[in-house]
This record gives structure tokens, sequence and C-alpha cells, in this order.
């Protein structure tokens, strides 16, 4: 039987750290659904498309194709980087995040990459919508401050000039957004578990994932 863990939460909780190392421990796939949201955000900010218009991002979107394959991610068949990973492609991903359109052209791509395997997959709707059925839901939460203080030594250490304030009202801005609109909103699932990280290491967190995946998934390693 396969093994499906899902990790959902707010922004800089530690989703991406956490899924990678329980991926790689377990010998398991990992999908990371904030990218794909950031690459679609990017790509409909820079085409100047309204986040509200409908028509518009439905026009853009049926000739756009993303794939997924060994980690990497391509849009039009250009490998995706790092200009993904800026805060600002964050705040696009979350803009463009409540049109219903994007939901539903990303929910169906991931649907099929999750299926019919073991997976890690991490984002906000994770055990609501795209792996409802998944044997293990994590909701793993820290507090704003601790979120943008990550994010904020992240970046710096990427030589990105931040402000940890701005940091934290983006952090804020983007939990407002994600968690209040209409479509798949970021809410713990009633059957996931909550972890705060606030004070734990990134090790702690695995630890404690990886108890509850061996009494659920019945896994060994
Ligand atoms: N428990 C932890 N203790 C200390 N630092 C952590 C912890 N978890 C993650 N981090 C660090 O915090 C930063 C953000 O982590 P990560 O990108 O995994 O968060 P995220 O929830 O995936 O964020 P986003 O949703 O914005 O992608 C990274 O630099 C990571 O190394
Ligand atoms: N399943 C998901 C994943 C991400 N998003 C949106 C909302 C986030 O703020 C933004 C960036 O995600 P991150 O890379 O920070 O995990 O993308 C979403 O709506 N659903």
């Amino acid at each position: 039987m396969h093994c499906k863990i899902a990790i959902d939460g707010p922004a800089g909780s530690g989703k991406t750290t956490v899924a990678r190392e329980l991926a790689k421990r377990l010998g398991i796939e990992y999908l990371d659904t904030g990218a794909m949201y950031r690459i679609v955000g990017l790509y409909l900010h820079n085409c100047g498309v309204n986040p509200d218009s409908t028509e518009e991002i439905e026009k853009i979107l049926n000739e756009v194709s993303i794939e997924y394959k060994d980690g990497e991610y391509y849009l039009n068949g250009k490998k995706i980087g790092d200009e993904i990973r800026t805060a600002q492609a964050g705040v696009y991903a979350s803009q463009y995040g409540a049109s219903p359109v994007v939901r539903k052209f990303l929910t169906k791509l991931q649907k099929e990459i999750c299926a019919n395997r073991s997976i890690v997959a991490e984002g906000r709707d994770i055990g609501t919508v795209v792996m409802p059925d998944a044997q293990v839901k994590i909701f793993l939460v820290a507090s704003p401050e601790v979120r943008a203080k990550r994010r904020y030594e992240e970046l710096k250490m990427k030589g990105l000039e931040v402000s940890y304030d701005e940091l934290l009202r983006q952090i804020i801005e983007r939990d407002k957004l994600d968690s209040s609109r209409e479509i798949a909103p970021l809410v713990k699932a009633e059957d996931a578990i909550e972890i705060d990280s606030s004070n734990l290491s990134v090790e702690e967190v695995v630890e404690k994932i990886l108890e509850i995946v061996k009494e659920r998934c019945k896994l060994t390693r």
C-alpha cells in the first residue's frame, strides 16, 4: 500500500525543509506545491494578468504547460530556477492562488503527480483537497515572528537585501490571504496532527513525524 503524507501550514513554518528530509529518509517522492503556485503566479504577473480576471487567466493557462521531472519543474519546457524563491514571488503565488481557475489547473496536475505512489506533498490544501485520503496529515505551524526570522536568515544567506519588518508584514499578509480565500483555504484538516515548530529544531520535527509515519504507514525506515 502506498504511503501518502500531507504537510500543510503557513509560510515559513518549515514544510519544505521537513518534507524534503522525510522523503529522503523514507526513500519516497516529494512534491512542493508552493513552487507550482510560485511558477504560475510569477508568470501571470509578468504577463500583466489581472488576478481577478478569470477570462484572462484561462486564456494564458490554456497555453501553459508545467512539468515535474526528477524533482525539477519546467514551464513550457524551460527549467525553473531560483527566480521563484523570492519573497515577492510568494506574494504573487498567494494572490493568483486565490483564483478558482489557477487552483483547478494546478490541483489536477498535483493529483496526477501524487497518484499511485508513496509521496510527501506539502502546501496549503494537501490534506484537505489534493490528498484527502493521506494516511498522515501534519499541520505545521510556528509564530509569525519565528517564521519571519527564519525567512530573513534564509534570504540573507542567499545574499539578498531583505528587511525583517517587511518579511513579517508579507508573512502576515500571505497568512490572511491563504486562510481567508473562498476556495481551498489554508485550514487544518480535521484528521491532521498539529505540530508547532517555533521551539523545535528541524531534526526534532522530522523525528516527530517519522514516528507517526511508522505507525500509520507501517514503513520500517
Ligand atoms: N524547525 C526549524 N528550526 C529552525 N529553522 C527552520 C526550521 N524549519 C525550517 N527552518 C528554516 O526556515 C526557513 C523556511 O523553511 P521552509 O522553506 O521549509 O518553510 P516553508 O513552510 O516551506 O515556507 P514556504 O511555505 O514559504 O515555502 C528555511 O531557511 C529553513 O531552513
Ligand atoms: N498548495 C498550495 C501551495 C501554495 N499556495 C500558495 C499560497 C502560498 O502563500 C504561496 C507560496 O507557497 P510557498 O512556496 O510559500 O509554500 O502559494 C497555495 O495556495 N496552495
